[in-house]
Parts: C-alpha cells; sequence; structure tokens
C-alpha cells in the first residue's frame, strides 16, 4: 500500500504520525513510506532518518496527497488539507468532529474514508489510541494549571505545594479517566490538595483504591461541582461522551463564584470544552481571562512536547496502521469491531452515531459498510 505522511500545519504543531521506526516496520512489510519533506523536524525525527528507514522524501505536498491510498496525520484536517482529501483515499487521524461541523461537512464531501482514533475502543472499555495523548495532557494540564497561576499570566499569584505554614493550591479535576488520573496524580505530586469527579463509581473506587485515599474523590453533580469550584485554586476539565460533544459542566453564572485569578484548564477542548466560557486557544497564546478567571483551552496540547508524544502516538497507532495496510480498510474494520468504532466518515455519510447526532443527521451504521 501507498502511505503518506504529510507535515502538521496546525498552530504549533510539531508531531509527526509515524516515527522512523514505525516506518521501517511497514516497509519491510513491502509497503511505500512517503513522508513530507521536514515533516519531522519538530519532534527530532530528520528526512534522513525515514530514508535510512527506507522511506521516500516527498517536498510536492500536492502530489503526496494525490498519490496516496492511506494518509496518516496527528491533528484533524486543516480546510487546505480536505481539500487534497478524495474518495477513495483513507484518512487516519484525530478528528473531533462533534465539535467541528464544516470540517464533517468537508470530510463527507471528500468523498474519503476517514477513521478516527480518538473513538477506536479496546475490550477493557478504554479508548487505546485516545490514551497515550490523554496520558500527555493530563500531565502538562498541571503544568499548565500551575503556570497560569503566577500573577503575570493572571493567576492569583498561587504557589502550587505552597511552604510550610502556608496552604497548597486547591485543584479540582473533573472526569477521572485518562486525563483525569494524571493531572490528578501530577498535582499530587506537585503537593496540592486534590479533588477528582467523575460520574463513575467504579471509576472513582480505582482512584481511591489506588491512591489510597490520597485524593478526594466526589461524585460529580451540579451541587458538588459548585462546591468544588468555589473552593478551587485550579479546574482540570477532563470529561469525555467518547464521539459527543463535551458536557458544559461549569456555567457562566458558576464563574462568578469563583475566586479572581483561579484558573481552569479545559483539556477536553477538542470535544468543544466543559465549561460554558471555553473557547480553543492555540500555543501561540494559550490563555485569556473571563470574569478574572484564566481560561487555558488548548486543543492540541501534546504538541508542545512532540519528542515524546510523537513516540508514544506511533507506539499505539503502529499495530493499527499495520492491519489497515496489510488488509486495506475494509478487511482491517470488518475484523475488529473495536477498530470499526473508529470509522466516523465514509463515501459521504457519518458512520459514528455519536457524531451523526451531535448535528441531527442520520448517519450509516459502520457495520453496514464493512458487510
Ligand atoms: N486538549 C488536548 O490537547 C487533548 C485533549 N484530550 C481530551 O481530553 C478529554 C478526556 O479524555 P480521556 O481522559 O482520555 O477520556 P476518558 O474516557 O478516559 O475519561 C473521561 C471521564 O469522564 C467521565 N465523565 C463523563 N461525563 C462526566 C460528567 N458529566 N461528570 C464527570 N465525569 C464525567 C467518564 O466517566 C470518564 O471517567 C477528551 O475530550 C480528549 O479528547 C485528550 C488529549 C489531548
Ligand atoms: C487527542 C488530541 O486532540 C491531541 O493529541 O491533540
Ligand atoms: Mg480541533
Amino acid at each position: 500500500m501507498h502511505i503518506a505522511v504529510p507535515k502538521e500545519i496546525k498552530n504549533h504543531e510539531y508531531r509527526v504520525a509515524l516515527t522512523p521506526s514505525g516506518a521501517r516496520e511497514l516497509v519491510g512489510r513491502g509497503h511505500r513510506v512517503t513522508i513530507q519533506a521536514g515533516a519531522g523536524d519538530g519532534a527530532g525525527f530528520a528526512d534522513s532518518a525515514f530514508e535510512t528507514a527506507g522511506a521516500w522524501i516527498e517536498r510536492d505536498v500536492a502530489a503526496l496527497w494525490h498519490e496516496a491510498e492511506l494518509i496518516l496525520k496527528v491533528k484533524e484536517p486543516q480546510r487546505e488539507e480536505v481539500a487534497c482529501l478524495s474518495a477513495g483515499q483513507t484518512l487516519f487521524t484525530y478528528l473531533h468532529l462533534a465539535a467541528e461541523e464544516n470540517l464533517t461537512q468537508g470530510l463527507m464531501e471528500s468523498g474519503a474514508t476517514c477513521i478516527a482514533y480518538e473513538t477506536i475502543t479496546d475490550r477493557q472499555g478504554g479508548l487505546p489510541l485516545l490514551a497515550p495523548m490523554s496520558t500527555v495532557a493530563g500531565r502538562m494540564a498541571v503544568q499548565a494549571g500551575a503556570h497560569s497561576l503566577e500573577k503575570a499570566q493572571g493567576g492569583a499569584g498561587i504557589l502550587m505545594p505552597g511552604v510550610p505554614g502556608v496552604a497548597p493550591a486547591r485543584v479540582a479535576v473533573i472526569g477521572g479517566g485518562v486525563v483525569g488520573e494524571n493531572a490528578a496524580r501530577m498535582a499530587l505530586g506537585l503537593g496540592a490538595e486534590v479533588t477528582v469527579l467523575d460520574r463513575s463509581i467504579a471509576r472513582l473506587e480505582q482512584l481511591d483504591d489506588r491512591y489510597q485515599g490520597r485524593m478526594k474523590t466526589l461524585y460529580s453533580t451540579a451541587d458538588a461541582l459548585e462546591q468544588v469550584v468555589r473552593e478551587s485554586d485550579l479546574v482540570i476539565g477532563a470529561v469525555l461522551v467518547p464521539g459527543a460533544a463535551a458536557p458544559k459542566l461549569i456555567t457562566r453564572e458558576m464563574l462568578a463564584d469563583m475566586k479572581p485569578g483561579s484558573v481552569l484548564v479545559d483539556v477536553a477542548i477538542d470535544q468543544g470544552g466543559c465549561f460554558a466560557t471555553s473557547r480553543a486557544t492555540t500555543h501561540a497564546e494559550p490563555t485569556y481571562l473571563v470574569d478574572g478567571v484564566v481560561h487555558y483551552c488548548v486543543a492540541n496540547m501534546p504538541g508542545a512536547v512532540a519528542r515524546t508524544s510523537t513516540q508514544a502516538l506511533t507506539n499505539a497507532t503502529l499495530p493499527y496502521i499495520i492491519s489497515l495496510s496489510d488488509k486495506g480498510w475494509r478487511q482491517a474494520l470488518a475484523d475488529d469491531p473495536h477498530f470499526l468504532a473508529g470509522l466516523n466518515v465514509h463515501d459521504g455519510r457519518i458512520t459514528h452515531a455519536a457524531v451523526a447526532e451531535a448535528f441531527g443527521l442520520r448517519g450509516r451504521a459502520a457495520s453496514l459498510v464493512v458487510s
């Protein structure tokens, strides 16, 4: 199969969809891998490393897209990338379509087969291709939050661990999944007082057990959220309903009760965000203020630590890429219902129920596409 890897063009996105080690595995299986010149530079992988792995380097972007059967990316395609996609091609990347109506429309019009990393499931009920980047983003959320609490960033001027005789910061994490656990773990490590809220009792039990009560767990109700948000210095949004737009859990009114200079980090922004006042920001300008509360809402947080993230991403995606390349998308998805859950758009139709519901459209069952 002819596999192409374009250079990412989203603001401050330095990741690349494949490492040279990943390219070597694919080339070794008889596939042709073409990498856009410079695509790996931001992650520290030079063109020469890809060439050594047996990949081809292409300078002509239009030719790269035109000739590919399978296109591997990291972030959702930008407008000029959607224009390069055509029927018969397969796109494998993060899509987060419920938050992007224009993108969804563009992908439907392209006629391409679009498989989203973030809706692929596993036997344990997890999201194996979202998890590595959620681990990164969860850990980064605390770094971003701690920085935003500094006075020069608009924050209240609070040091996360406090000092002897002065209390540490209070951190609330809404959603105790992969992002939430990693954020809570980092905040605990910094000496903050940490509360995790979730709707899953089983998950709260697991966290309580794993951290031996060192973080407080709360069942997530409107009352609990109001109370915790009022008391917290840093609130991290980490909820997810797979494929769907994030529920708005912190309302504009609740913001008025927050302490001036407190910080909201909305990691769930790639699904539209879980705070009513969230809007996507970029690494170039990551924060803004609403009612004296600092908002950090970067939709591609792992892009800033591209070296770590690129390796973690390829580790997770490679088995799926091999399956797509060896078998073709239809057989690969037909063989694995968890992989099939990643099919979001095919031949002009939405094939994921939560995405179709987000836009009030009638989708087509993914199972019908591969049967
Ligand atoms: N901004 C960025 O750069 C990145 C964003 N993300 C995003 O972070 C979000 C979280 O991802 P994961 O942790 O991997 O998901 P996950 O599925 O592991 O965890 C989500 C948790 O939210 C909980 N939840 C759902 N509704 C809730 C509610 N109403 N109240 C409280 N908890 C609720 C679920 O029970 C689950 O435990 C996703 O939107 C993901 O796309 C992930 C990586 C990078
Ligand atoms: C998951 C995601 O949106 C990211 O890694 O950028
Ligand atoms: Mg986006």
